[in-house]
């Protein structure tokens, strides 16, 4: 048994939901279906997901949100009309949405997630009538009903262990199972959503819970390439990655498959397969435990910007026992989490994503590590971009490192920092945002210049 996740860009509009009807109808192992809100159109589009949030923030602001209401609505109506769905669909939709507005506004997160969450929700309720109108068997399923029961955190929420035995049964639904991406729900019963991008996450939970053969991620290009398309002009494709490759690559910045969305997989050896919706013949790029020979030590390089460090100087800092803990610690009272932190003997830098952070958090930050720590020097440094050269073949290569610090200087860029990860199967590079994208470039041409090939690995 498969389960297939249909990314936005796949349920965009009619002619996509279509396409997805035949690729299901083509395969009667596909029998758990996961899907987002409808994404962008074109270029120019705007994703609903991001409606929704302008929805949101109307309500909050005190507005009455009718016009990003009809915004959203729209989507769905010329949806349900192209697939000569009954007007039923659209005002079931409208009506559900109007409650969420009328919902209590008292935590303005979980209002932000309720409004979000519509957009997959909704989704999943159109494309079950779409496919019970051309006779497929399918039924809508709510997340709550099955059992995605995830932590108490908006926005951000992580699956909790019990929820893999509650889903399981899923496995033996007689009906396909139309199921919506990027949310579940709280064990006091409040709907919480994954991270941005995370109804790859969904997916990937539903493939561990119901014991998969196969999870699919159908998207919009043929496979993933080893640097993002829109950075590097025909990059090559890759036919077969780990899950470790491919969980640094998205962590940093191969958008194409959440970084989250691997471990349950992983854990449960369920082998992932990322495939193109508008090309379904094609062979995609199949995630795996181990593959067995490395054409290239290299084999993707990633790139992901809002990078900021706070850089911390202490003569014999080396000796102080409980340094390191002391500092983290006034990160953690402020709820910041860290990337890396490369370290001297009199100095340190801790790499942080920018989102975390405020004006008055810095300042707070600061104060303390300077009266706490005592410390000769600390201030905060923003506009990085992490760079990241990954692949399972480069713990054993001699001289990697050299070719790819050689390749930036030759591109006449600044390396801020280096950070070879300890499982030594990727090495992240701090460079202004600036540069970020001649970097990808010269580290592709580096690396890959010479594969004429189609296909790495
Ligand atoms: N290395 C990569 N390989 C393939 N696609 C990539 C890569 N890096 C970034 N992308 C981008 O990821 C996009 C697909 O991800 P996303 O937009 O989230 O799709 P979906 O709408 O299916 O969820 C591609 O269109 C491509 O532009
Ligand atoms: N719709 C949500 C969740 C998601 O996974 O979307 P997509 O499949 O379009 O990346 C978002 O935009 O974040």
């Amino acid at each position: 048994m498969k389960v297939a996740k249909f990314g936005g860009s796949s349920v965009a509009n009619a002619e996509q939901i279509k396409k997805v009807a035949a690729i299901i109808k083509q395969d009667q192992e596909r029998k758990v279906v996961v899907v987002s809100a409808p994404g962008k159109r074109d270029e120019n589009d705007t994703k609903v997901t991001d409606l929704l949030i302008k929805l949101a923030d109307a309500c909050l602001n005190g507005e009455s949100g009718e016009k990003e209401l009809v915004h959203v609505v729209k989507r769905y109506q010329s949806i349900a009309e192209e697939l000569n769905l009954s007007e039923k669909i659209v005002r079931i939709i409208e009506e559900d949405l109007k409650a969420r507005m009328a919902s209590s506004k008292e935590d303005s997160r979980i209002f932000l997630d309720l409004l979000k969450a519509s957009g997959e929700d909704n989704n999943a309720k159109l494309i079950a009538a779409y496919f019970q109108s051309i006779d497929l068997e399918a039924e809508y399923i709510d997340p709550k009903e099955a059992g995605l029961y995830v932590s108490d955190e908006p926005g951000n929420a992580q699956v909790l262990e019990e929820s893999y035995i509650r889903l399981s049964h899923l496995k033996d639904h007689k009906k396909i199972v139309v199921f919506p991406g990027f949310f579940g729900y709280s064990k006091e019963g409040v709907l919480v959503t994954f991270p941005r991008g995370g109804s790859d996450i969904t997916g990937s939970i539903l493939a561990a819970a119901v014991q998969a053969d196969l999870y699919e991620n159908f998207t919009d290009v043929d496979s993933v390439f080893a640097a993002n398309p829109t950075v590097v002009h025909n990059p090559v494709k890759i036919k077969k990655m780990t899950y470790r490759e491919m969980r640094e690559l998205s962590y940093a910045g191969f958008s194409v498959f959440h970084d989250e969305a691997l471990i349950p997989a992983f854990k449960n050896k369920i082998p992932v397969c990322v495939k193109n919706t508008n090309n379904p013949s094609s062979s995609g790029t199949m995630i795996i435990s181990e593959r067995e020979y490395f054409l290239n030590p290299v084999i993707g390089i990633a790139a992901d910007e809002g990078f900021a460090t706070i850089y911390v100087r202490k003569y014999l800092m080396n000796r102080e026992v409980g340094f390191g803990r002391r500092l983290l610690q006034i990160l953690e009272d402020e709820g910041i989490s860290y990337e890396h932190i490369p370290s001297g003997i009199d100095d340190t830098s801790v790499i942080l994503r920018e989102e975390q952070l405020n004006e008055e958090k810095e300042k707070r930050i600061v104060e303390r590590i300077k009266s706490e720590l005592e410390v000769d020097d600390v201030y905060f440094e923003h506009g990085f971009a992490m760079i990241m050269i990954v692949g399972e073949g480069m713990h054993n290569t001699i001289g990697l490192s050299a070719r790819a610090t050689a390749a930036l200087s030759k591109a006449n860029v600044n390396i801020e920092m280096i950070n070879q990860g300890s499982s030594e199967v990727s090495l992240g590079l701090a460079v202004h945002q600036e540069d970020a994208s001649a970097s990808v470039k010269a580290l592709y041409e580096e690396f890959f210049g010479g594969v004429k090939e189609e296909t790495v690995s």
